[in-house]
């Protein structure tokens, strides 16, 4: 009844023939949050019955979705004007984690702290911090390897997620003692928790919730206290020795009033805590798929072996545009987008989008796994890993075939880094070990493997077989 009245009296949405739009059904009480989040590989597809424009929602938020290249064409035409949704429409005690971060937030607000941030990762600061990244993916590989015995069998994304955490960490704050990582790694782990209360949804999404859920509330109250703490430490003991490190500049502005304590905290705590998530995502897909694909890895074992310089890997080739290396990384990049559907943002005009009309400042989410996977573009092989696939597309035919950093003005902040990090990495781990599937990582009937749904972006449960070469 709700979900009917919802859908025809508050939110009417039509066609030229004035046929409503479709969707599933409403759940009580967060709507489809949770399914979004959890299980959107397999709702991606369920819900594509719906056409390929249909509506589904965050609680009482209705959000359209759109599954073609044209669509998001249509909608990214004045991306420049885009907001996104308040929150990401994730109710009251997500906007305390995230709502003032800058992935969150809009207009001259955004610019501002986007121009304290950018200058740390474009292109040509992440060259320059490439040998430090190297270094760092070596050590970390050479650690992996004095820890076992050979072969050894790991769990993926736990060998492999502190990796970009705390190679980024280190992009923020400067090299990192023993201590330091651990404290940082004990409040990610807190961020981490109380997600779960977002998860959860219901009277999470409301501020009546820190008077009738108390220690979820002192929970988030000490971890913002001991968060800020942790980052005026870090500051007070850099600003003299490391005065270009990101950290100090960043909480300079803080302290002067500059850039508001929440907008700085939750970038910081988006860059790592966040993307936690969503680089050992794409790192551990990135690998799972070499193993399971071994032709291909065993191209690229001989392109590293080939490109050595005096025996050693070189930062050009990792960080090359050319290459199997790079083809690899976009292609796990398209068969495993972090998320299925895309961050909600809303356009200030009206659009026409499948046949709808879609009033201004609706919310609109992309499908993604139907952009990068179920779309013509990528033929009838799209299911397969083939990196080769890559080399012959145009920069611009992927501009809307493709999800992986953004598709509009607010492109990722972090994806130069993400990239040298990330190739960095398996560059140096394919050059000391062959990685092959664990018997017990088989895909399941349903076609996939198992996966985590601990967090908001659930990672690959899967065992890989490190062999030293
Ligand atoms: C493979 C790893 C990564 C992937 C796939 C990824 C993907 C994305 C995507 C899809 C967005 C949203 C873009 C949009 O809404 O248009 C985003 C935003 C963002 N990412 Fe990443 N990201 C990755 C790694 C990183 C890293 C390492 C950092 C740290 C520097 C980072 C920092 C950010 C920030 C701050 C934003 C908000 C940008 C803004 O709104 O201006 N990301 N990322």
């Amino acid at each position: 009844m709700i979900s009917f009245h919802l859908l025809h009296f508050v939110y009417p949405i039509r066609d030229r023939q004035g046929h409503q739009i479709s969707g599933p059904p409403w759940i009580w009480a967060n709507g489809h949050m949770i399914d979004k989040f959890l299980d959107g590989r397999v709702k991606s597809k369920e819900w594509r019955v719906h056409g390929a424009v249909y509506r589904i929602w965050s609680c009482g938020i209705p959000e359209m979705v759109i599954t073609t290249p044209e669509d998001v064409r249509a909608f990214h035409s004045d991306s420049d004007q885009h907001e996104k949704s308040p929150s990401s429409n994730g109710g009251w005690f997500f906007h305390q984690l995230l709502g003032d971060c800058m992935g969150l937030i809009n207009g001259s607000r955004w610019k501002s702290v986007r121009g304290e941030f950018q200058h740390a990762f474009t292109h040509r600061a992440v060259m320059n911090m490439s040998s430090s990244i190297s270094q760092y993916a070596c050590d970390y590989v050479n650690d992996i390897c004095s820890k076992s015995s050979d072969p050894m069998t790991v769990h993926a994304a736990s060998a492999l997620a502190e990796f970009p955490f705390f190679c980024t960490a280190e992009a923020v704050y400067g090299p990192l003692s023993g201590g330091e990582k651990d404290e940082l790694w004990a409040l990610g782990q807190r961020n981490l928790a109380l997600m779960r209360y977002v998860l959860a949804g219901g009277i999470y999404r409301f501020a009546i919730c820190r008077l009738f859920c108390t220690s979820a509330a002192k929970e988030l109250d000490a971890f913002r206290r001991d968060w800020s703490a942790f980052n005026e430490r870090i500051y007070q003991t850099r600003r003299t020795s490391s005065s270009t490190v990101l950290i100090v500049s960043i909480w300079r502005l803080v302290k002067d009033g500059t850039m508001k304590e929440c907008e700085g905290l939750q970038t910081i705590s988006e860059m790592l805590f966040a993307n936690l998530d969503v680089s050992s995502h794409a790192l551990t897909w990135f690998v799972t798929l070499l193993a399971e694909n071994t032709e291909v890895q065993q191209r690229l074992q001989e392109e590293i072996k080939s490109s050595k310089v005096r025996g050693a890997i070189s930062e050009e080739f990792c960080n090359s545009k050319h290459g199997l290396l790079r083809l690899c990384w976009l292609e796990s990049l398209r068969l495993r987008p972090f998320t299925s559907f895309a961050i909600p943002e809303s356009s200030p005009s009206p659009k026409i989008l499948g046949g709808y009309q879609i009033p201004a400042n609706t919310s609109i989410v992309v499908d993604t796994h139907s952009v990068n996977i179920e779309n013509s573009l990528w033929g009838a092989d799209t299911h397969h890993f083939r990196p080769d696939r890559f080399a012959g597309i145009k920069p611009a035919e992927l501009r809307y075939n493709f999800f992986a950093f953004g598709f509009g003005t607010r492109k990722c902040l972090g994806q130069h880094f993400a990239e040298s990090m990330l190739k960095t990495f398996v560059a140096h781990l394919l050059d000391k070990y062959t990685v092959s599937m664990s018997s017990s990582s088989k895909p399941s009937n349903a076609g996939d493997y198992d996966l985590t749904r601990d967090s908001w972006v659930p990672t690959s449960n899967v065992h890989l077989i490190l062999s030293k070469l």
